[in-house]
């Protein structure tokens, strides 16, 4: 019986791919062998000796202590693409919200008195203040072009907008889905500069961390719309405040309420709901469901940020080891020496690296004794051993 430990509310549709003769799934369990989780932060979290395999049902993993994962050689599985049609969706809105002024023509519309005449006069006599503008022949910005950016810079691109976009590692399968229109930047500067409105759909990771900054933002068209559904860490609140009144940006949109911000008359902050559609939770919850499922029975690796992609069908009769070492030389001689030297033979074999990490699985022709297991486990290097 394998247990998984839940930290925030994980759709039953995913729950449901883990059937309750094999998982034991609350958020209540002690030693897990697995955790699901969406935005629950895990910095401070005592990992569990016990802890072989992380899902996160979503996008972002900056939640995760990815080095202390790293270093006990524990998987990090998330849900690529599986919320992008919801938050691209939210970016729409965001766009339109800022394109039209719809927040504050809204609050005025709130505060209009009398009966209906009197409200009809006094809407027609405020609505200039809330002129808009239209999309088509705009320029859309969209720095960041994974599984988000590319279906906004698609969706805008539909509505006859300009599109230029900035992904320096953008991957084969989204520059394949990437309409052929949108013009490749060499750089977030030439996004900043070219863009009417610019949004965000990077990583929060070293790299991104504060990458809208005062000097970024001093150098931005004049009157621009940032929009901000990818983390609260890639822009600096302070500087958005001090270019919304400088009249540098026109508006900020963004899914991270924070108290530089309230109050702020340009800024439109919705509380995180870029994945929040039950579509969303749905396909989050399956895919990472599924993807510990499969590792925890049998050590195959489907999405994880940190691991290798490996599938070995099993090759029946005896059992399976999986190895998780330091990427670094003559770890796979010592495992295969360790098997042999116990007279068990490796039918099938597929070996991996990562980074820092390897990552190995071998079908042998028997039973792989406790004796073997501790050896195995005391090779300098090695991080995670499992028999399954
Ligand atoms: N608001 C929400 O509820 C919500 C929902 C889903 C995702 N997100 C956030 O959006 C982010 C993106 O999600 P995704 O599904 O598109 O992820 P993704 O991994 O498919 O795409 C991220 C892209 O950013 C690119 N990138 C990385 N560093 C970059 C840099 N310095 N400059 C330009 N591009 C860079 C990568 O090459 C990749 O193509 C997530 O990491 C998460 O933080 C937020
Ligand atoms: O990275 C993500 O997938 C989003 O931020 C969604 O987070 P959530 O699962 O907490 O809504």
């Amino acid at each position: 019986m394998y247990k998984i430990l839940t930290f925030n509310n994980i759709s039953t549709r995913g729950l449901e791919r883990l059937p309750r003769e094999r998982f034991e799934v609350s958020s209540e369990i002690q030693h897990p062998d697995a955790v699901l989780l969406r935005s629950a932060k895990l910095h401070d979290w005592a990992v569990p000796d016990t802890l072989k395999a992380v899902g996160r049902a979503g996008a972002g993993v900056n939640n995760i202590p990815m080095a202390a994962m790293n270093e006990r050689g524990i998987p990090v599985f998330n849900a690529p693409g599986a919320n992008a049609n919801a938050v691209k969706e939210l970016v729409l809105a965001g766009m339109f919200l800022a394109a039209r002024n719809i927040c504050p023509a809204w609050a005025f519309a709130q505060t209009l008195e009398g009966d209906d005449a009197a409200m009809n006069k006094a809407a027609e006599a405020g609505k200039k203040q809330f002129t808009g503008f239209e999309l088509p022949g705009r320029t859309l910005g969209v720095i960041g072009l994974g599984a988000i950016g590319v279906s906004v810079a698609n969706a805008a691109a539909a509505l006859g907008m300009k599109v230029v976009g900035y992904d320096p590692k953008i991957t084969v399968r989204s520059a394949w889905n990437l309409e052929s229109g949108v013009y490749r930047a060499q750089s977030v500067d030439e996004v900043m500069t070219a863009s009417d409105i610019v949004t965000l759909h990077v990583p929060e990771v070293d790299e991104t961390r504060g990458m809208i900054n005062a000097a970024r933002l001093a150098a931005s068209r004049e009157g621009q719309v940032l929009l901000n559904f990818a983390r609260a860490g890639i822009v600096d609140d302070d500087a958005i405040i001090k270019a919304l009144d400088e009249g540098r940006l026109s508006r900020y949109v963004c899914d991270f309420p924070a108290a530089a911000l309230k109050g702020h008359d340009g800024v439109v902050a919705l509380p995180h709901i870029g994945a929040s559609t039950d579509e969303a939770q749905e396909n989050c919850a399956i895919m990472a469901a599924d993807e510990v499922r499969d590792f925890l029975e049998t050590g195959n690796v489907t999405n994880a940020v940190n691991f290798p992609e490996l599938i070995l069908p099993r090759n029946a009769g005896g059992d399976r080891l999986t190895v998780v070492n330091a990427n670094v030389p003559n770890m796979l001689g010592q495992i295969s020496s360790a098997l042999a030297e116990a007279g068990l033979n490796i039918d099938d074999m597929y070996n991996k690296s990562q980074g820092e990490l390897a990552y190995s699985v071998a079908d042998v022709d028997g039973t792989i004794p406790p004796a073997v297991i501790e050896r195995l486990q005391g090779i300098d290097g090695v991080l995670m051993v499992r028999v399954i």
